[in-house]
């Protein structure tokens, strides 16, 4: 009848870990014994030296010198094979390994806000994303749960306006959700986010360099990178220190600007290429001793799906 049916803008009443696993494998076809998520990365050897000139000082994290990491950098999304010339999510998962066993995880992406305030919402726009009967997703119902859901739209904003990394090591990648430390002595929690800059600094790749470089080669740059001794490639970890009035639990919104900054410590790659982090689960709610994770409902979305994901790769699904 020509009218226009009303858009269909709002987010699931309810949002599941396995409702994302589901909505990745839709998204990106399935790949038994890949990651559901960011299916594709490269695994780096590293080593934390922390600042123990921090607020953090009194952990073990901070109290035991020089620290093994593992790292693996990917690339955002559920294909295993993607073209990193496009523009888009890198990730950045770090586990550092505890004398006695512990360990402390930092996974970050180069976004500095999350696609959307909480699990439902973000679910809603995996949704919309989804091809329809035409085979590709349907921009109009896009625009309009974006428009309708406001904490979409700094991410949206985002991923319209960031070139492709020219490396993993020229991207800044941010932890996005806030946690806690607290001295055991202490009567107060350090309120915190934070995330990690590149020694390398941030370049975006242009076109020119997008046109002469292989779909492939993200692992070749990193590698000729660490291999150049005069310049070794480190990443600074960075907090943010909160007030009580910055949300705890909105990772798609991000603190005043004027918050005060300390340096956490660095991650210096040693090499890169290995498989040693294919059974790496980087759960970011894996944390040491002193560190506590937020309310957040994404962060805490993150543990499950994360765990079903390692699980299925694990046994080949
Ligand atoms: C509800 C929200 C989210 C869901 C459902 C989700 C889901 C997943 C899943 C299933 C994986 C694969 C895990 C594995 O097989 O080991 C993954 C990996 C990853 N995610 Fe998320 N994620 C969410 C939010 C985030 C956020 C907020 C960030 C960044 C702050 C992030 C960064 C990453 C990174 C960097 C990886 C790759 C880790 C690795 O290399 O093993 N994710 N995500």
């Amino acid at each position: 009848d020509g009218q226009k049916q009303p858009a269909d803008t709002a987010p699931p009443e309810t949002a599941t870990a396995v409702d994302f696993i589901n909505a990745f494998e839709k998204l990106s076809g399935a790949h038994p014994g890949f990651r559901k998520a960011h299916a594709k990365g490269v695994c780096v050897q590293a080593t934390f030296s922390p600042n123990t000139d921090s607020p953090f000082a009194g952990s073990p994290l901070f109290s035991n010198g020089d620290l093994p990491a593992s790292i693996r950098f990917s690339v955002g999304g559920g294909n295993p094979v993607s073209d990193e010339r496009t523009p888009g999510v890198r990730g950045m998962g770090t586990q550092i390994k505890l004398p006695g066993g512990g360990m402390h995880t930092f996974t970050g992406n180069s976004t500095p806000v999350f696609a959307a305030k909480d699990p439902e919402t973000f679910l809603g726009l995996l949704q919309r994303l989804m091809p329809d009967e035409s085979g590709r997703p349907n921009m109009a119902r896009l625009g309009a749960y974006i428009a309708a859901n406001p904490s979409t739209q700094a991410g949206a904003m985002w991923s319209r306006t960031t070139p492709a990394p020219a490396s993993y090591a020229n991207t800044p990648y941010f932890g996005l959700h806030t946690f806690f430390y607290q001295a055991d002595d202490a009567q107060e929690q350090v309120k915190f986010r934070w995330h990690i800059e590149p020694s390398l600094g941030n370049k975006g790749l242009d076109a020119e360099a997008s046109a002469t470089l292989p779909a492939l080669f993200l692992e070749d740059t990193l590698k000729e990178q660490v291999a150049n001794e005069e310049t070794p490639v480190t990443f600074t970890i960075i907090a943010t220190l909160g007030e009580e009035n910055d949300t705890n639990i909105d990772p798609s919104v991000q603190w005043p600007k004027e918050r005060p900054q300390v340096n956490m410590g660095t991650l210096t790659l040693n090499s890169v290429g290995t498989q040693s982090c294919d059974k790496t689960n980087y759960d970011p709610n894996l944390l040491s001793s002193g560190f506590t994770p937020s309310d957040d409902p994404v962060l805490r979305m993150r543990s499950p799906a994360y765990g079903i994901s390692f699980g299925k790769r694990l046994s080949g699904q």
